[in-house]
């Protein structure tokens, strides 16, 4: 496993300064950005701006200050235009924001997802057995466990050959179908063990994969050179509503049916979700439904039976408990550090971001792209970052110019001291693991230091392409170097994450839970729907919308499509 960068649109200190009044106390209401702290960091933010990165990093013992490590993994902030004094100003900024007793009333159970009335309890899916969490009053670590078990004993099961299918098989393919937080965080977690060579061992002769979006192209995808016969269907959605995963849900269904008949379900199909009747009304035998609870969000439920039963599947439950193991431990560490040494609480202060997969890009856009604060003030700072990421030299090879010369965009660099897969050839000047890391250590330094107009003379660079401006530097990064990657470093740079992009909405004082924004998209497509419904089965002329979306759609019936609405045609890929 590689390592990865990633940037975002805008500065904490970037923010709008023209603010009302300001108040040292922050009534309910209240927004952050009208603290005395706020402010005092912004005039002190815009006076370090004009101290080059390449002078502070002059600075031995600031460097060696701005680390900081839990169970070997060393995070160091020094590349952040930021000095000892601008961390003492955002530690106060973070009690202005009460932090702290925000970070405890999430573990504590609170309805901090006030606009949903929930709880936000990722953390006790992966809490131990005899740890008390309690949502509504009610120890919910118990109930985690009940899930757990079934899925450790289900997933034994399938994976010894026991559980037949239709024609009397075992089952060695899964895909699981489910979109979002249903998809991503477990695509994620996949894609980091399958090369962790204990992992792979167990996955071996099994295959794991994915069915996301709508599009039958992906259907295709998904179960190209894949037998019925062989394969389980995992059902993830919290809701069971959501239209691309239902409508591939069905797909696969008939895939099924068509070839084993309707009875196949049973064997073929099981279900995640919180909404157990609806996954019985789907036909799905409840005692294959695996449940989670509506206090775990979404994309923060990788840790409840969205990730862990696919996962379990493929890799067996053991591993995946020490990957659940791994994001425990920062949980703890999250909780009880001071923010000083709180690796995930130190992360949002510099406003860089991950993309080590897309779900990083979930969790963060759709947690903190919001535009009020949680008491519905109106926001007169930017929330919410711009995620975007590659793993290893990929970026390099593409968007780097960017960031080296265009925009500032500050950036995570993520590396891993041990290779999963090390390989050396003999007579190579390194292993391909240190070529990976060079960059991994140079990149950094060439964001911070660029290049001085001196240093572009002496490379012969001619004089009217010389400015200071050619190659300034003083782009800001961050480093955090993990002992290795196996499941449990997996679970603690997801933990790490979550919880950065928790305390970056703590701080900004925005609902970092709830997610109104998607719901507006849903419904136009539902429209849309109807419409091509009606035009295509009914010939009835397009509706009720705007002159651009109008012509676009009448653009796209015009052309009779190779399926007709029917019968029921299948992927032939
Ligand atoms: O698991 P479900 O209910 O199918 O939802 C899938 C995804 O849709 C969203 O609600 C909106 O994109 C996400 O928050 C969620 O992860």
């Amino acid at each position: 496993m590689g390592w990865w960068t990633c940037g975002c649109g805008s500065e904490l200190h970037s923010a709008n300064p023209s603010q009302p009044t300001v108040v040292a106390v922050m009534a309910s209401s209240a927004l952050i950005c009208d603290t005395e702290q706020w402010k005092g960091l912004q005039a002190h933010v815009g006076a370090i701006q004009k101290t080059h990165l390449r002078d502070l990093m002059d600075d031995a013992e600031r460097c060696k200050a701005m680390t900081a490590e839990y169970e070997g993994i060393f995070l160091d902030y020094s590349r952040q235009r930021a000095t000892g004094e601008t961390m003492e100003k955002l530690f106060k900024l973070a009690e202005a924001a009460k932090l702290k007793e925000k970070i405890e009333k999430m573990f504590s159970g609170d309805k901090i997802n006030s606009t949903e009335n929930r709880s936000v309890l990722h953390v006790a899916l992966r809490a131990p057995r005899d740890e008390v969490i309690k949502s509504d009053g009610v120890n919910v670590v118990p109930e985690v466990w009940g899930v757990k078990d079934k899925i450790k004993q289900f997933s034994e099961t399938f994976r010894s050959g026991s559980w037949v299918g239709a024609t009397g098989k075992a089952l060695t393919n899964v895909v699981s179908v489910g979109i979002g937080g249903s998809f991503l965080g477990p695509l994620f977690v996949h894609a980091a063990l399958q090369t962790d060579p204990e992992a792979a061992e167990s996955a071996k002769g099994r295959q794991l994969r994915f069915l996301a979006n709508v599009d039958p192209v992906d259907v295709a995808r998904s179960i190209k050179d894949l037998d019925p016969e062989t394969t389980l269907v995992v059902v993830v959605s919290k809701t069971f509503t959501t239209a691309e995963t239902m409508l591939n849900a069905r797909t696969l269904k008939e895939w099924i049916v068509s070839s084993l008949g309707p009875d196949a379900v049973a064997k073929h199909m099981i279900a995640v979700s919180t909404n157990l009747e609806l996954v019985e009304k789907f036909g799905i035998d409840p005692k294959n439904a695996f449940a989670f609870w509506d206090w775990v969000g979404g994309r923060y439920s990788v840790c409840s039976a969205v990730g862990v039963l696919p996962l379990s599947l493929q890799y067996g439950f053991p591993i995946v408990q020490k990957f659940l193991e791994g994001a425990a431990s920062i949980d703890k560490h999250f909780r009880s550090s001071s923010f000083e040494k709180n690796i995930p609480a130190i992360l949002p202060y510099s406003q860089a971001l991950e993309k080590f997969a897309p779900h990083i890009q979930q969790l963060s856009m759709e947690s903190n792209g919001k535009g009020v604060s949680i008491d519905g003030v109106q926001l007169s700072f930017e929330t919410g970052e711009i995620d975007f990421g590659e793993p290893g030299t990929n970026g390099q090879h593409s968007f780097y110019q960017l960031i080296h010369q265009g925009r500032v965009i500050p950036c995570d660099f993520i590396g891993v001291v041990k290779s999963q897969q090390p390989v050396y050839l003999k007579g190579e000047i390194v292993s391909n693991h240190d070529e990976l890391m060079s960059n991994f250590f140079a990149q950094p330094d060439a964001l911070a230091y660029g290049k001085t107009p001196e240093q572009l003379h002496s490379e012969k660079v001619p004089e009217h392409l010389i400015s200071h401006k050619t190659f300034q530097g003083n782009r800001p990064s961050l480093s955090l170097l993990l002992p290795s990657l196996s499941a449990y470093e997996i679970g603690q740079l997801l933990s790490i994450y979550e919880h950065r992009i928790a305390v970056q909405g703590f701080l900004w004082g925005i609902n970092s839970f709830d997610q109104w924004g998607v719901e507006l998209g849903k419904s136009l497509a539902s429209q849309v729907r109807k419409s091509l419904h009606a035009s295509r089965m009914e010939g009835k002329p397009v509706q009720g919308f705007n002159s651009s979306t109008a012509s676009l759609l009448t653009r796209y019936l015009a052309v009779e499509q190779s399926t007709p609405y029917n019968t029921t045609t299948m992927p032939k890929v």
